[in-house]
């Protein structure tokens, strides 16, 4: 069977009231390719109103969700609270949260298997510097913030994995399709050799990092892309291109 297209929209910190449901309106009223798994994540305000007024069929994803149950733990969700709300995915990993709030492998991997037990699906981030591609380092890069995971979540059937290059986040330069498939093809191999063959056959590997409706097809074309995390384009209209991309 071959794997769905997943196409996930990282609003990051962005979006107001009106605009939201203007996004919203927009993919409600849109032809979405039905072969393909669409979930949209605004930031935590936001959540509500998305999932009350969004079509059945895309699903909504925090952008973070805490390590913990119910309890005092100020400005945090937990995936109780995510799933009273229908919010059916979270994105951890992210790689500005891994910088800007500097949040550990190991938190990162807590926070996954908090979701993942609770019922929650993942979109885990991961992905290199500039400076560790340069330096050859970057399979060993990706493939140590996933071990992380490996190391307390070992079933990863509602893990969708986001290969980001960290420079070519909001930057306009996105990876050639080369680069792309060269990465994904690694971690799936990793896949295999750490949670079997089976896992690495179904598991969704998806590319993150200046998708636009003018990339996205060629880079659909590879055998080991498997969607798409898109920030910036996932705010305008040319983001039903990008979900799209395989049509
Ligand atoms: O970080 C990203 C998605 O999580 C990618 O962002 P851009 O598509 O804006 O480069």
């Amino acid at each position: 069977m071959p794997r769905q297209f997943f196409v996930g929209g990282n609003f990051k910190m962005n979006g107001t009231i009106e605009s939201i449901k203007g996004i919203v309106k927009h993919l409600n009223e849109a032809k979405c390719d039905s072969n393909t798994e669409v979930v949209i994540s605004p930031p935590a305000l936001y959540l509500l109103l998305t999932r009350e007024h969004l079509r059945p069929g895309i699903e909504v994803a925090a952008q973070n969700v805490f390590d913990k149950p119910n309890g005092a733990f100020t400005g945090e969700i937990s995936v109780e609270q995510l799933k009273d709300s229908n919010i059916t995915w979270t994105l951890l990993g992210h790689s500005e949260r891994r910088t800007i709030l500097q949040e550990s492998d190991d938190f990162v991997a807590r926070k996954t298997k908090t979701a993942i037990d609770g019922g929650v699906g993942v979109i885990l981030c991961c992905g290199e510097t500039l400076e560790q591609r340069e330096a050859n380092k970057t399979t060993e890069v990706v493939v140590n913030q996933l071990a992380s995971v490996a190391k307390v979540v070992k079933d990863w059937s509602k893990i969708v994995i986001a290969y980001e290059p960290i420079w070519a986040i909001g930057t306009g330069k996105v990876a050639t399709t080369e680069q792309a498939q060269e990465v994904h093809a690694a971690i799936r191999s990793w896949i295999g050799k750490e949670l079997g063959n089976e896992a690495a056959e179904k598991t969704r590997i998806i590319y993150g990092g200046s998708v636009s409706e003018k990339n996205c097809r060629d880079l659909a074309k590879e055998n080991d892309i498997d969607g798409f995390l898109v920030g910036g384009a996932s705010l305008k209209p040319a983001f039903v291109d990008i979900i799209n991309a395989r049509a």
